[in-house]
């Protein structure tokens, strides 16, 4: 690999807004306030250097398997080094909808640098990372990340293959060449929190050695490089000082040795000796929990894994609390560090049954910074962490459900914050819109990303695709998240930066030696501070009143703190509510607006079909009508005449031939042959004749043909005519069947009317005989009441009864007499009529 030196480049960003820790939840100022940033060089080396996020991307070339597919192959086109096309294929639905007017079916791309899927990994190495990794080894911090959708490469990218390696391997082997010859092999200095250096005392200088040979030694593959390892880091703990030449890697050419130390002396210690010492971690995160992937002694007892916290220290500056830091000596050391955490992650994915690209794996490389001394200060901490995203679309491809579906879920909610951050941050760029806040707390990852955003490192993306048919919504969807990602302005703090400069401490974190060496550790401010916000008081040492008040005073806080979250998060909850709420109806509007026109569009495109055709069929109607008119449409009354007058002529003809004939026969008779007999003047007369009557004849043979042909048209039209009489006859014969069959109905019907009438009649009278039969049953009834009446009387009297015997007699008609002998025939008569009305 080709090394070229180069100074940390800084581009001169001018006019653009600091977005740094503005997403300060608690409403404090921020030490980095939201400004805009100056254009004076000065004032950029005091606070800062401005340049975008670098996004590169990877084409990967298409497998074996791809390639024997039908697929279409033409989806992805590079355009030119930092143009990339994007062509919908033909059967897919960004095609379909373009086709219908909705959307486009091509997008271009632009990135800070694309590479086509011929690019090895040293040149991808050489075009993406060189930077980063000098600026790395000056003192800066880095981030890169890889995303994509699955199977699009970024493992490769990351990691590569055993005979190919990625950036994480060619990386660790540039630092290690860098710092050759000038490694601190003991493990005495160890990073720790975000950014500071603990000073370790020899027991815990054992207890490291022993943690990285029990993590070494878990590979068991490589067991006896391992245990010379372990013999090796041993050896080295004990001893108090080690030649740093006897470590110096032989694979590199000596002549590159005077420019790695001119290197590394930078800033305020330039020209000075250095020496360097690194540590590697390896950690997952998996449904939104932080795993250690060195956690080798959990996974070897089948443990359950030790759930990691993010914690913040005093700068704000998040990090993995408890996260195993392991001290390499070299290229090959770190990457066996790299593949136990690995087969961790693979083995810890067989037990829980899940696969491994379904989290994130941050693999994070501390450099530390010594003075060349017995007793070496600290000149500097860099961190550079390198991220494999899961796999995008996992989450609506797996059929999932169950711990599936719960993975799905984090995966795409950590890239769907990681992406809401991006675009606030993009926002907040711009001077003239209000300023949003950014949710990097609202993730795993975006929370440890944070500082890399804030100002502590550079940040790079690297975005892999594949250019299969099948993946190209996928494809789509990540590069328009890449286009805005590459419009964010970063802004990286040197390390000077107050916040950013690393302390020493001591074995009980308490500081030791400030980051700038030429600050003596009596210098230091002397205060009792709490390293982190989560680091824990010892309580067993306060009194029984000191623990009263600090509860007390813990308890005011607790409530206050909780008071002003809850206040920011009904803040926060309106604002986002009303932004949400106003895109919803801009959203519905413009959809509205633009289905209306549509509508409109489509119904203007019909009528005027509409009309088009009915003025078609209109012509077409009348065209034929007329043609049939003329054809058809002959005069009787000129059909009779035209006929006569034909047989007028072929009476002449006939007439003028028997002429012909007769003076043929006598000019015969007179012996024409005896022409000289003949006188001249008879000659010249009979020649006149003959050409007249030749001429007449000629004429008249004409108006003959002519004649023939008009009798010959008009025999056509009148079997035409007489077709259509025929026509129409039958359809008359069949209208006059239908009548009469209409006819026979109306008569069967109109019986069928008089029966039922006759009914009606009936009914009337049976109705009435019923009526009259009633009134006599209650005639008889009145007449059977009375005689119950007489009945009872007799007892009364010889009076009433003489009264009541007059009063029947008087109402008896005459000749009629009293007694039930009268009765009896009256009611068999009556009975006998009612019996025959029912009968009928
Ligand atoms: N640039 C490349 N050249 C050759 N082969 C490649 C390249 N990139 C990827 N591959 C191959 O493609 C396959 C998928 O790559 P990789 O595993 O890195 O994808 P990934 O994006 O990490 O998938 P996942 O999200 O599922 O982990 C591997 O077999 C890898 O070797």
């Amino acid at each position: 690999m080709d090394y070229v030196e180069g100074s940390y480049a800084s581009s001169a960003g001018s006019g653009v807004l600091d977005f740094t820790c503005y997403e300060d939840l608690m409403g404090k100022t921020s030490p980095m306030e939201l400004s805009v940033i100056p254009n004076a060089d000065e004032q950029q080396q005091e606070v800062g250097i401005y340049q975008p996020l670098k996004v590169y991307l990877r084409v990967r070339p298409f497998s074996k398997a791809e390639l024997e597919s039908n697929e279409s192959q033409d989806c992805v086109i590079i355009e030119n080094p930092e143009t990339v096309t994007l062509q919908a294929p033909k059967e897919s639905f960004t095609m379909k909808n373009s086709e219908k007017g909705i959307g486009q079916s091509v997008h271009q791309f632009t990135f800070t640098k694309v590479f086509g899927p011929e690019t090895t990994q040293s040149d991808f190495f050489e075009g993406t990372m060189k930077e980063i990794i000098k600026a790395y080894i000056d003192g800066a911090n880095g981030l890169v990340f890889t995303y994509g959708v699955t199977n699009a490469g970024k493992t490769y990218t990351i990691q590569g293959s055993p005979k190919d390696g990625g950036i994480l391997p060619r990386s660790l082997d540039m630092i290690f060449h860098h710092i050759r010859g000038r490694q601190y092999l003991k493990m005495n200095l160890k990073p720790y929190l975000s950014n500071d250096v603990k000073k370790l005392d020899v027991t815990q200088v054992k207890q490291e050695g022993t943690i990285k040979a029990a993590v070494l030694a878990s590979l068991k593959e490589d067991i006896e490089d391992t245990s010379k390892s372990i013999i090796q880091s041993a050896s080295l703990c004990t001893l108090e000082s080690v030649s740093s030449s006897s470590c110096t890697s032989t694979s590199l050419p000596s002549d590159l040795l005077v420019e790695d130390s001119v290197l590394l002396d930078t800033g305020g210690t330039k020209h000075q000796r250095t020496q360097s010492s690194v540590w590697v971690s390896f950690c997952e995160i998996y449904n939104e929990y932080v795993y250690d992937l060195m956690d080798v002694l959990a996974i070897s007892k089948n443990q359950k894994r030790k759930v990691l916290r993010i914690c913040e220290d005093q700068g704000g500056n998040s990090y993995i609390k408890d996260l195993k830091w392991i001290n390499v000596q070299s290229t090959e050391e770190a990457c066996k560090i790299l593949k136990i955490g690995n087969k961790n992650r693979s083995l810890a994915c067989t037990r829980m049954n899940q696969h491994s690209s379904r989290s994130h794996s941050i693999f994070s490389i501390r450099l530390l910074r010594l003075s060349d001394e017995a007793e070496p200060r600290i000149l500097g901490v860099s961190e550079l962490s390198l991220c494999d995203l899961a796999g995008s679309e996992r989450c609506n491809k797996t059929q999932a459900f169950g711990d599936r579906l719960k993975e799905a879920g984090n995966i795409n909610n950590s890239l769907f914050i990681l992406g809401k951050c991006i675009a606030a941050l993009k926002q907040n760029q711009n001077p003239t819109v209000k300023h949003s806040y950014i949710p990097f707390r609202e993730s795993k990852l975006t929370r440890l990303f944070q500082p890399f955003f804030c100002g502590k490192g550079k940040a790079c993306m690297i975005v892999n695709i594949n250019q299969c048919a099948s993946a190209h919504s996928e494809t789509l969807h990540l590069m328009k998240f890449s286009a805005t990602a590459k419009q964010v302005i970063q802004t990286i703090h040197p390390q000077t930066f107050g916040y950013f400069a690393p302390k020493l401490v001591g074995k009980d974190g308490k500081p030791i030696v400030h980051f700038d060496a030429n600050i003596s550790a009596e210098e230091f401010p002397d205060e009792d501070i709490d390293t982190s916000s989560e680091e824990e008081v010892d309580i067993t040492i306060m009194t029984h009143e000191e623990l009263l008040k600090t509860t007390e005073n813990l308890k005011e806080t607790l409530v206050a703190e909780r008071q002003s979250k809850l206040l920011l998060e009904v803040q926060i909850r309106k604002e986002m509510a009303e932004a949400m709420f106003q895109q919803l109806l801009e959203t519905e509007e413009t959809w509205s607006k633009r289905l209306e026109d549509v509508r409109e569009s489509y119904e203007e495109k019909l009528e005027n079909t509409f009309e088009m055709y009915k003025e078609a069929i209109k012509k077409h109607a009348y065209l034929c009508a007329m043609e049939q008119v003329e054809d058809h449409y002959v005069p009787i009354e000129e059909f009779v005449a035209e006929q006569e007058k034909v047989e007028d002529r072929d009476r002449k003809i006939l007439e003028l031939r028997q002429k012909f004939v007769e003076r043929s026969d006598g000019l015969l008779a007179l012996g024409i042959p005896n022409s000289d007999m003949l006188t001249a003047e008879d000659k010249v007369k009979s020649d006149l004749k003959y050409k007249e009557m030749q001429s007449t004849t000629d004429v008249l043979q004409r108006q003959c043909n002519e004649k023939d042909e008009l009798i010959k048209s008009l025999k056509f039209k009148i079997q035409k005519l007489n077709e259509t009489l025929q026509e129409a006859n039958e359809v008359c014969r069949k209208a006059t069947e239908e009548n009469h069959r209409l006819t026979h109905v109306v008569m069967l019907k109109e019986q069928e009317m008089r029966g039922l009438q006759n009914w009606a009649k009936r009914v009337l009278e049976l109705e009435a005989t019923v009526s009259l039969l009633q009134e006599e049953l209650d005639e008889r009834k009145k007449h059977l009441y009375s005689e119950e009446l007489k009945e009872q009387k007799p007892k009364r009297g010889l009076f009433t009864n003489l009264k009541s015997t007059v009063a029947v007699t008087s109402k008896t008609p005459v000749g009629k007499t009293l007694g039930k002998s009268e009765d009896s025939p009256t009611m068999s008569r009556k009975q006998a009529i009612f019996a025959r009305k029912v009968k009928e």
